[in-house]
């Protein structure tokens, strides 16, 4: 499904939060949201998502206007992961997954053998099957923190939107999710911190100032310039002889206090 936002604008405490921001983002693409702390990545994704609904501006999804939806509608087609996402403290892992179920459920399509099915397939796809009966409060952070891209996974959405999702996971956790992402036959928007993981985007639109300032390819957008210039560091390129993958080596600036 194409996700395009156009010049969308969010204002908040008279100050422009996300400033008229254009995107277009093909079918299947893995678009990377970077940039500096506080630079509108969580708020752009929340306008995308048509959660904060004093946006300025237009979404639209496979061309379709998001307004004119109802919000089942669009959950239908796109599913959001916040960095903090809570729910209940007395749901099962199972029954917090099986929430992703509730926009296609209805009074005469309960929920039935082929959600069970699917909920069964999201648990697995995040490697929570074992705790799937396992109580929501007794989870830490990044089982938590799997279970609710399960639950969005359960949507079956056509487009995903990830806020940081890699932040509370160990490191063997952090690479099977990208690997999951890429792998996903989906629109995925999934803003991150980590710029070599970044590298792994099919492009990466860069935040600053609540702006879109830069657009394209991972290897034409992390150059050192940009870097120095938008998230303040330097950088060294290095190449992995493991697979000639670049790799982003960072070092504070010499004008640092
Ligand atoms: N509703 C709001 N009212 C006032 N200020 C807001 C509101 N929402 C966000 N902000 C501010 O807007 C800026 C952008 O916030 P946002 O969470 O989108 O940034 P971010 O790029 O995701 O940051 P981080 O990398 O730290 O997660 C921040 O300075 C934040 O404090």
């Amino acid at each position: 499904m194409r996700i395009t936002a156009t010049h969308l604008s969010f204002h908040a405490q008279g100050r422009a939060i996300v400033d008229g921001v254009d995107l277009d983002i093909a079918p299947g693409e893995t678009f990377g949201l970077i940039g500096p702390n506080g630079s509108g990545k969580s708020t752009l994704l929340r306008l995308l998502a048509g959660i904060e609904r004093r946006a300025e501006g237009r979404v639209t999804l496979d061309g379709q206007p998001q307004r004119g939806l109802s919000r089942r509608e669009v959950a239908r087609r796109l599913a959001m992961v916040e960095q903090q996402a809570e729910t209940s403290e007395t749901l099962s892992a199972r029954q917090v997954v099986e929430l992703g179920r509730t926009p296609w459920l209805s009074a005469l399509a309960p929920f039935g053998e082929r959600d069970a099915a699917i909920v069964a397939q999201a648990l697995r796809a995040v490697g929570m099957e074992h705790m799937a009966e396992r109580c929501w409060s007794t989870l830490s952070g990044g089982e938590r923190q799997r279970l609710q891209i399960a639950r969005a996974l359960a949507q079956r959405p056509q487009v995903l939107l990830l806020d940081e999702p890699t932040n509370h996971l160990d490191i063997h956790h952090q690479l099977a999710l990208l690997r999951l992402v890429a792998e996903l036959p989906l629109t995925v928007v999934i803003a991150l911190h980590d710029l070599n993981q970044a590298m792994g985007c099919d492009r990466l639109g860069v935040m600053a100032q609540g702006r879109l300032v830069a657009c394209g390819p991972p290897p034409q957008i992390l150059t050192p310039e940009l870097l120095r210039a938008i998230f303040r560091v330097g950088a060294t390129t290095l190449t992995d002889p493991r697979d000639n993958m670049q790799v982003l080596r960072f070092h504070c600036l010499e004008t640092d206090p």
